[in-house]
């Protein structure tokens, strides 16, 4: 039988030897998707608190990617960069969401080589077209339905789904983003988080009263997303604290224009119920509601839905003026 032998350690070799090896030996294997100088900045793609996100220039692979750029000593915790860095691994098993494809750190600086999303944000293309129309609402709302799906899948609650957060490639298909705020655990969704968290006007009735949330909270702020493309507004004002906010939702219902569809309608009153118990997400599946009975769901999940409007591509060349303000230690 062919045994396993333990290699022993050469005995005539000092321990600083073996460690300057050991040194020598993982210099010499770093990939070179983790050396930073592989990385050509090209120009800024956004800015949020706790980084920037870059557009760069892969040199090995000729291949634009987005470098997410989080400074150290900012607010983040390891656990939360950890978190971030270990969805967006997840990312390459589901499309709708932004995957990376190395995270590493310098000594003052971790850094997320993302896809590349060239199509903007859901914000930009709400912005664009004013509105969207029934089927263009279904389209963005399906994708994103199947990417939160996957993420509850694998206990992940975003807790910052926004417009600005929902990306969408050089096709036009959603790409979720932005997991710096998200939470995991193992017991898939069962668990419930604390803390106010989110963006203004996003944010679920249940966490802006810091009472404890799962999932529940991804799907309010689903349902504030399909009205904003339903109507281009937010359902509740996102001004004043968020005693104020809690009280606008809690005191009011969001107006519907007449021409937005019924099933749409009842499509986003389901989502935006106060009450956790009786949210569509929560109480029933999303996908079995009317509004979306006629979508394909084995078709959206192998991309084969035609994105109903194409985004303008954004420019990746060079901007100085950009480039100016990348940190030193990258240039
Ligand atoms: N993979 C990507 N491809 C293209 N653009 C991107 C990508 N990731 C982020 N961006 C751009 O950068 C912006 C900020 O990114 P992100 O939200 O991840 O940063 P953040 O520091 O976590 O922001 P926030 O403070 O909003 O949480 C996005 O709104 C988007 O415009």
């Amino acid at each position: 039988m062919d045994k396993k032998r333990k290699r022993s350690r050469s005995p005539e070799k000092t321990s600083t030897e073996r460690r300057d090896k050991k040194r020598y030996r993982v210099e010499a294997i770093t990939p070179p998707a983790l050396d930073i100088n592989n990385y050509q900045l090209v120009k800024k793609l956004g800015e949020g608190s706790f980084g920037k996100v870059m557009l760069a220039s892969y040199a090995i692979k000729k291949q634009h990617v987005a470098l997410k750029i989080i400074e150290k000593e900012k607010e983040m915790s390891h656990k939360e960069i950890k978190t971030e860095a270990a969805i967006l691994r997840l990312g390459r098993l589901c499309p709708f969401l932004i995957r990376a494809y190395a995270t590493f750190q310098t000594e003052s600086l971790v850094l997320y080589v993302m896809e590349y999303a060239r199509g903007g944000t859901l914000h930009q293309l709400i912005k664009q077209k004013g509105y969207f129309r029934s089927h263009e609402v279904r389209f963005y709302s399906a994708e994103i339905v199947v990417g939160l799906q996957f993420l509850q899948e694998y206990g992940v609650v975003h807790r910052d789904l926004e417009p600005e957060n929902i990306l969408l490639n050089k096709e036009g298909h959603v790409k979720i983003a932005d997991f710096g705020l998200a939470c995991v655990h193992e017991f898939k969704g069962s668990k419930a988080y604390n803390g106010i968290s989110g963006a203004s006007g996003y944010m679920a009735p249940e966490v802006l009263a810091n009472t404890a949330y799962n999932a529940s909270a991804d799907w309010w702020s689903f349902g504030v997303v399909v009205y904003e493309m339903a109507t281009g507004k937010l359902p509740f004002s996102p001004d004043g604290t968020s005693k104020k906010q809690l009280e606008t939702i809690m005191n009011r219902e969001p107006y519907y224009p007449e021409r937005v569809r019924p099933e749409l309608c009842d499509f986003i009153k389901q989502l935006l119920k106060k009450d956790v118990k009786q949210r569509l997400g929560v109480c029933a599946n999303v996908q079995d509601h009317p509004f979306l009975s006629s979508v394909n769901w084995r078709n959206v999940k192998k991309l084969r839905l035609e994105p109903p409007l194409k985004p303008r591509i954004v420019s990746a060349k060079l901007n100085l003026a950009m480039a100016l303000s990348i940190p030193p230690e990258l240039t």
